[in-house]
């Protein structure tokens, strides 16, 4: 174990990179908090509000200071170390905040104190009223009906687990993102997006008005309306997400008719079967994607998988720089036709009832085959709620989350913008390197999205050092579980802002369980179900521990979410989602196959699929649970995959870590193996025994970044049983 903070002295603080006066002035500081008697939590609140590390300092001074607050802390007592809490006066002004202190006492009586310490009392007021949580909701987001919904769940019709959300409504929800003017304080000359070509990191950002982007949506959707579509029809869009992509976007919806939308990193064979089970009419796509001063072919790979029509963009310039196919258009042979009108920038939008798909989205593939998963009108309703609730997104904020049209994150990204008056801003480039972080710091983002996999490679590759990015007001973090180092260096780059994590699927439109700002935060943790959402933790039995008790186990949502899918385009919903799964309080319990862990505290961590448990001699564990210990046991270790086999010829199942090294170490397996093995016996269960290590090159991921497990489970069954038959 580390030094407790109070042994912690100048010469620690040099050794980890401090000059020696600042140290001296640190160490009385640091003094003063431990004299006082302070608990581990108060002592670090006290280091974080007096900014006594600085984004300057190095990794390692953070680090050291960190663990050491918390060397002697119980967890089993205490619940997980806290990084972030909120104030009383910052949370009445959160918008959760203020609807709480607008709401609250009407609504919650004499139960209601403030928004911190009202916090689950409200949100449990949320599960148990949708019908009075959700108007209050949409009054403050930029949705505006046509028709408005009959009511705002009708449960009458057994047959459907999840009812029906908003009945009767009609609108069309790209006109909401770009009818601006009808709101008071979203103004035509407000700024929609903001956007820098890699490459031009000295040049300006450029901007786009809520007016231009109102324009040219309705530009590009004349020209969709001039092609031989219908409509209804499915139109693929597989590309960067860039301000041309997202204005195709909600052209598309605008126009009345379905985004199919296509990760830009697939093959063409995987961009043919989206284009098959979409019965896609149309793709549009860039010539090439630029990435760090290289071009990747992308037109070519589209080609490959023979849509009948495809609509290219230049990735630089305006003229498209590959040949095209007869029946092919570029970007401006397809505009062109929309000028000639005489309002090629007026658009009359196609409103549709509220469970018409905009947009059909792909899973990604972590447990089995891609889902294809229908969006309604409610998904992005639903999906700007949760970035409104959570992530405090407000008017003026500038929101940026390197991803694609293609990931759940681009939709939600966009609806979040653009029903709350935030500002989009996008990288044209690649996020992993100091040019993105320039863009963050010179377009002033004030909300940043990330997935570990790449805080991971800022942190080791220190290329955002001297970056400023202090006017961050928070992090975002989805995709995978996050690492508690990586998130303690991504919120230390702001002064310790917090870093939100959110997790929820494709399928729900939404995260199930995030970070807010009303409740203390801690490294890898969510704080809360998202408003709205209920959920039970069971056990193997099917049976739910109590909502109050520390536990392990799957979730079991209520089906009665709004905006999650009622159908799938290639699979029985009911099969995926329900079947099988426990009845609670009279209610078939939806599926999102995630294990939880309730701490003390009530914190939750995502502890991987239910397919990556193990069963490790009789004792249940998860690989993340694994992987969280192996990742700090030795300074070699960049990331591991624990994953359990039964041997071919039966008997328990055994432990395999595979492992990517950091660059420049090297280590024999085998002694890796013992210092893995020593680790987990010390650090959760003296009986594990490691029985494989593999130093692999890199893991296998998903498009989107996640580790495959079941990739590097299938190969080493294999590997078992070609050996069990020599
Ligand atoms: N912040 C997070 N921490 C831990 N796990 C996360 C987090 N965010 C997302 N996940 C994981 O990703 C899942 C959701 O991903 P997505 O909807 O893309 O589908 P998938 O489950 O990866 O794909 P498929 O359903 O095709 O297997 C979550 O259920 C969870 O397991």
């Amino acid at each position: 174990m580390g030094k407790s903070i109070s042994e912690v002295g100048v010469e620690d603080m040099v050794g980890a990179g401090l000059g020696l006066e600042e140290a001296k002035d640190l160490e009385k500081e640091l003094k003063y908090a431990t004299i006082h008697g302070f608990g581990a939590n108060e002592v670090w609140r006290l280091i974080t509000a007096r900014k006594l590390l600085k984004p300057c300092h190095p990794h390692a001074l953070h680090q050291l200071l960190y663990y050491s607050v918390y060397s002697n802390y119980d967890e089993s007592v205490n619940g997980p170390p806290l990084y972030w809490f909120p104030s009383i006066h910052q949370s009445r002004r959160t918008n959760l905040g203020r609807l709480m202190e607008s709401h609250g006492p009407r609504l919650l009586g004499g139960s209601y104190k403030d928004p911190i310490t009202s916090f689950r009392l409200f949100h449990q007021f949320s599960v148990q009223h949708p019908e009075i949580y959700w108007p209050i909701v949409l009054n403050k987001l930029h949705v505006q009906f046509t028709m408005p919904p009959k009511c705002i769940l009708d449960t009458c019709d057994k047959s459907k687990h999840g009812g029906t959300w908003l009945p009767g409504a009609v609108l069309n929800v790209a006109d909401c993102c770009l009818k601006s003017s009808n709101y008071l304080k979203n103004r035509d000359d407000s700024v929609a997006i903001v956007w820098r070509d890699e490459g031009s990191d000295d040049h300006n950002v450029e901007c786009m008005t809520q007016k231009e982007l109102q324009e040219q949506v309705m530009l590009v959707a004349n020209a969709l309306d001039l092609m031989t579509f219908s409509k209804g029809d499915a139109i693929a869009i597989d590309m960067p997400m860039t301000a041309t992509a997202v204005i195709i976007y909600l052209a598309i919806v605008l126009a009345g008719f379905v985004v199919v939308s296509v990760a830009d990193s697939f093959a063409p064979k995987e961009i043919a079967t989206r284009l098959r089970i979409s019965q896609a009419k149309a793709i549009f796509t860039q010539d090439f994607i630029v990435r760090g001063r290289r071009r990747f072919p992308l037109y070519s790979r589209v080609v490959e998988a023979a849509p009948d029509k495809i609509i290219v963009i230049p990735a630089t310039g305006k003229d498209v720089a590959v040949q095209l196919r007869n029946q092919d258009l570029s970007w401006t042979t397809f505009l062109s036709n929309a000028y000639r009108l005489p309002r090629p920038n007026y658009y009359s939008p196609v409103y549709q009832p509220v469970d018409s798909v905009t947009n059909i989205l792909f899973s990604s593939g972590t447990t089995g085959e891609p889902k294809a998963i229908p969006w309604t009108q409610l998904s992005p309703i639903r999906c700007a709620a949760d970035s409104w609730a959570h992530l405090d997104i407000q008017t003026g904020d500038v929101f940026c989350w390197p991803t694609n049209l293609g990931w759940v994150m681009g939709p939600i990204l966009l609806y979040s913008c653009f029903l709350s008056g935030a500002t989009l801003a996008l990288y044209h480039g690649s996020p992993l390197g100091r040019g993105f972080g320039k863009f963050v710091q010179d377009a002033g983002v004030t909300l940043l999205g990330t997935v570990p996999s790449l805080v991971k490679a800022w942190k080791n590759t220190h290329c955002m050092e001297g970056l400023d990015w202090t006017q961050i007001k928070s992090f975002a973090s989805t995709g995978e579980a996050s690492s508690v180092d990586d998130d303690l260096w991504l919120s230390s780059r702001a002064f310790y802002k917090p870093v939100l994590e959110c997790c929820g699927g494709t399928e729900l439109a939404s995260s199930y369980i995030f970070g807010n700002l009303l409740q203390p935060q801690a490294f890898g943790a969510f704080s809360s179900a998202t408003m709205s959402t209920g959920f039970v933790i069971f056990d193997e039995n099917g049976v739910p521990y109590p909502d109050d008790q520390p536990c392990i186990g799957e979730v079991g949502l209520f089906p009665l979410y709004m905006g999650a899918t009622d159908r799938l385009l290639n699979a029985d919903h009911e099969e995926v989602y329900f079947k099988g799964m426990p009845m609670y309080k009279g209610m078939q319990l939806r599926r999102h196959g995630d294990i939880l862990k309730r701490t003390v505290g009530g914190y939750l961590m995502v502890q991987g699929r239910a397919d990556d448990t193990m069963n490790l001699g009789g004792i249940k564990t998860s690989s993340v649970e694994i992987e969280r210990v192996c990742n700090h046991a030795d300074e070699s270790v960049l990331e591991t995959a624990a994953i359990s086999v039964a041997p071919a010829d039966g008997g328990p199942e055994q432990l395999s870590i595979f492992v990517v090294l950091k660059k420049g170490f090297s280590i024999k397996p085998d002694v890796l193996k013992m210092i893995l093995s020593k680790a987990i016996q010390t650090d959760l269960n003296p009986l594990f025994k490691v029985s494989f290590v593999r130093i692999i090159p890199e893991f296998p991921r998903t498009a989107s970044n996640k580790l495959l497990r079941r990739v590097l489970r299938d190969q080493l069954k294999k590997e078992l049983q070609i050996h069990s038959r020599i």
